[in-house]
């Protein structure tokens, strides 16, 4: 879900968030191919669906910033529930913990879970974002591992949740590492045109 409507080629790339775990994954993943600087801006989030909630949070921190901009918004997709929480999966988990999330389902036979990873680049205000976007399918379980990163203790991909993961094992088949390797397809294009 990429389109090139952006001219700017960007040199390193400045992500506005305010969490420190997506931050370290996003760092990691990123490592070597393009320089990621940071700046901690508390952006409203509207309501809509994920692209709608990236595109409008892009625009607003390349306002904040008056600048290029690299957001990231990330959703629990549960299927039993035609797809919510989603984009408000922030304010389920403020409210539960890890520990209780689970209990969402408890009354669902259907456990599946989708992770969704939407990245915006915008090149500055003005400049329409780019959407990249990674989805990870798994499954809604009682908390297991570290209670370090939000849901990753409940959320269950092939056996293992992404907590007992470790990070290079999780960032290879994590909805963020496939937003991420969009992500870095087009920097390579970016380059080469
Ligand atoms: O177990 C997890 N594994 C992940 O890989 C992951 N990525 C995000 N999250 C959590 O899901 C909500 C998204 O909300 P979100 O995208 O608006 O993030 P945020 O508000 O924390 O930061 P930002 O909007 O400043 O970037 C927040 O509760 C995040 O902590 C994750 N939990
Ligand atoms: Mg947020």
């Amino acid at each position: 879900m990429s389109s090139s409507t952006s001219p700017a080629v960007p040199k390193h790339l400045n992500f506005i968030t305010g969490n420190k775990n997506k931050l370290a994954e996003v760092q990691a993943i990123l490592e070597g191919v393009i320089e990621l600087r940071n700046q901690n801006v508390d952006l409203v989030e509207v309501q809509g669906t994920v692209e709608e909630v990236t595109i409008d949070k892009c625009r607003r921190a390349a306002e904040a910033i008056n600048g290029p901009v690299l957001v990231e918004d990330t959703c629990l997709c549960f299927k039993a529930m035609n797809d919510l929480p989603g984009p408000y999966i922030k304010w389920f988990m403020l409210a539960l913990g890890p520990l209780q999330m689970h209990k969402l389902l408890e009354g669902f036979e259907d456990k599946s879970a989708q992770a969704v990873c939407t990245f915006g680049y915008s090149a500055g205000p003005g400049h329409e974002p780019i959407l990249f976007q990674g989805r990870t399918d798994g499954k809604l379980v009682q908390s297991r591992g570290p209670t370090v990163f939000g849901w990753d203790s409940c959320f269950e991909y092939e056996g293992q949740t992404y907590a007992e993961m470790d990070k290079t094992e999780k960032n290879k088949i994590s909805h963020r590492g496939k937003a991420l390797d969009k992500l870095k397809k087009w920097l390579a294009s970016q380059v080469e045109t």
